[in-house]
């Protein structure tokens, strides 16, 4: 990765790595034949000028080496996260389907992964490298030491030698604290987010658990607290027991040292170059196993990066894809069986139905019926675990989920509301016309929200976010709505418009139905609950338009306001994951099965409804008596 990411700054980290490992032992060299030049009486002025300007040569490298070795590290980390995020995220693009998403331990790798993904990789390079720098002071040091005396070079190592195997114990046990820790702070995250949400700050304020869900997050951070100090506590003995048996055999070493130099045995210059040596040996075998420990916690938890990268993919992908093309005789479902995972129940019990091309089916149910669940098989979220979705008799499964998916367009009971501009909003639906005004345009009155987002202070380019400000750079904006805007119905703009716009739920859903619009011509076209947020007259219109989108082409709509699913050519009817009833409008109201008690449960509600208006001008005429 290092390496894709820039050979150039690779090769410069490594050559002034080496750089500054050689610099301690040269200085320490030249202080030592400095020395004895001058204790042997006779110091030559050409030698030790020459010394010295070595010194100070080496002197201003020391200044300047770690500066420069800190930049280039920081650089080549940089472009390391870059290239190391751009293949996490690659990869997470391999998994088709949603199921990956819906494993929490996969979820945990992924946070992982992203966590360290990024910084890894850099940190890996910089601490072998350090390593490597480390182990050159060190060896040039030992070298100088054995000169001198060989059993004080093994006493220094051999003191350091267990100080690494725990320190590498050590960060194994960290890593997996670490990882052991993940679901609980990942609960810590989930609580903190929803003490400042917006969408959460009605409910809590209302139902007054604010204190209860901070009181939760607190407890969450007390146990990962207590992991932590745990792991910190343990570290603390260990390194307190090598960190002393190392301090005790350098001590005895100095000792040795300066009775032997009292002794008259050694020179100046050996003791000199004795003091360095020991101090040298030391920092490099501590530097050794701060950077060696480092990189293996690194390597442990990029292990998390790794799985991801090396997951299988969710949903088998053939290597040689069948090409559906553009559906000609329609997509069937057959005896199809489904549940989300072993552990839960079915979803989906033989269901069997068909979606003729060029017919428009709805599907109807209570909630939990399994609706929204036809839709993700239809378009290959999941693969089903008995049975088989077809198009035109190929099983999805054979087909590129590419290729599926951009036959389809679709609005999905929980569509997305991009904190992007609401050009980027519609425009997400086909990348192709992301910067086609003119089609971008076309889809929003399509879908009756041109006037409300052309009234936005900066029209299609206001950024429609609770979280991110709109381009203030861009100059000065115009408040107040703009062109043909509804001021009435408009959206809530805070401020000078620079900051959140805020729309409804209903615009946003126009939004997603835009996103829809904007895909065209697709082969089917699915709309799970497209008019939920939206007011009778709007709901009207734009199933006025959606049946207008609809005539002649392939379409799945599901909607729980049965009025919009009676123009329906074929109505399919779940229950508990099974088809309980299908045929048309009026045939299913003929039967007299749940459609039938659905919407005469409907029609009542809507019939009260008129008859408490008429009541209502008698009920005030008699309330004023
Ligand atoms: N991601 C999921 N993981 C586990 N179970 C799920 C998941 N999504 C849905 N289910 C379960 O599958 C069953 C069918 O859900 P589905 O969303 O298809 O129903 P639906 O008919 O669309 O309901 P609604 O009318 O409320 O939207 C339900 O029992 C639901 O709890």
């Amino acid at each position: 990765m290092a390496w894709r990411a820039g050979r150039g700054l690779t090769i410069a980290f490594a050559v002034l790595s080496a750089l500054m490992a050689v610099l301690p032992v040269t200085i320490a060299w030249c202080t030592k034949l400095v020395l004895d030049e001058i204790a042997g009486g006779r110091p030559g002025a050409g030698v030790t000028a020459a010394l010295g300007a070595a010194l100070a040569g080496c002197g201003v490298l020391t200044a300047l080496g770690p500066q420069i070795v800190q930049y280039v590290r920081d650089e080549s980390g940089r472009r390391i996260g870059l290239v190391a995020q751009d293949s996490l995220f690659r990869a997470t693009e391999r998994f088709v389907g949603l199921a990956r998403f819906e494993d929490p331990a996969f979820l945990d790798r992924i946070r992982m992964a992203q966590q360290y993904g990024g910084a890894t990789p850099g940190m890996v390079v910089s601490a072998a490298l350090g390593a490597a720098r480390t182990v050159m002071t060190g060896a040039g040091f030992l070298v100088s030491l054995v000169t001198i005396s060989p059993w004080m070079a093994a006493l220094v190592v051999g003191a350091a030698v267990p100080s690494l195997a725990a320190e590498l114990w050590l960060s194994r046990r960290r890593a997996a604290m670490l990882w052991g820790i993940g679901p609980v702070e990942r609960r810590e995250f989930f609580f903190g987010e929803l003490l400042v949400n917006v969408q959460a700050a009605k409910e809590l304020r209302l139902f007054g658990i604010g204190a209860h869900l901070r009181r939760l997050m607190a407890a969450q951070r007390r146990a990962a607290n207590a992991e932590r100090s745990r792991t910190d506590r343990r570290e603390l003995g260990v390194q307190a027991l090598t960190g002393t048996t190392a301090a005790l055999a350098t001590g005895g070493g100095l000792l040795w040292v300066l009775l032997s130099a009292a002794n008259g045995t050694g020179g100046v210059g050996d003791v000199a170059l004795f003091l360095a040596a020991v101090a040298g040996v030391q920092a490099a075998a501590s530097g050794l196993v701060v950077e060696l420990v480092t990189a293996h916690q690194q390597v442990l938890l990029f292990g998390h990066y790794l799985a991801v990268l090396d997951a299988e993919p969710d949903l088998p992908v053939p290597a040689r894809p069948r090409r559906a093309g553009p559906l000609r005789r329609g997509i069937e479902l057959k005896d199809v069986w489904f549940r989300y995972s072993p552990g839960h129940p079915w979803a989906l019990r033989g269901v069997s139905l068909t979606i003729p091309y060029g017919g428009a089916v709805a599907l109807a149910g209570r909630n939990g019926a399994g609706k929204s669940t036809v839709v993700k098989l239809l378009c290959r979220m999941y693969d089903p675990e008995r049975g088989s979705v077809l198009w035109d008799g190929i099983d999805l499964r054979e087909m590129d989920p590419a290729e599926l998916r951009a036959r389809i367009g679709a609005v999905f009971q929980d569509y997305m509301e991009y904190d992007m501009t609401a050009a980027e909003n519609i425009g997400l639906g086909d990348l192709a016309a992301l910067d086609d005004r003119g089609r971008v345009e076309a889809a929003a009155r399509r879908a009756g929200v041109h006037g409300v987002v052309s009234g936005l202070p900066r029209g299609y380019d206001t950024m429609l976010s609770r979280i991110f400000a709109g381009p203030a750079a861009d100059g000065p904006v115009e408040d107040g709505p703009a062109a043909d805007g509804p001021a009435e119905d408009g959206p809530v703009v805070d401020g000078g418009g620079d900051v959140g716009v805020h729309l409804s739920g209903g615009q946003w859903q126009r939004l997603a139905l835009a996103r829809a619009y904007l895909r065209g011509e697709r082969d089917l076209l699915i709309l799970d609950e497209p008019s939920s947020g939206l007011d009778a007259e709007a709901e009207h219109e734009i199933h006025q338009g959606l049946r207008e989108h609809r005539r002649g082409r392939t379409s799945l709509l599901i909607s729980h306001r049965l009025g919009a699913v009676r123009d329906a050519d074929h109505i399919v009817v779940l229950d508990g994951g099974r088809v309980v009833e299908q045929g048309t409008h009026t045939g299913l109201l003929a039967c007299g099965g749940i459609y039938a008690h659905m919407f005469a449960l409907q029609a009542e509600g809507y019939r009260q409804r008129e008859d408490r208006n008429a009541d209502a001008p008698r009920d005030r005429l008699s309330g004023a008596r």
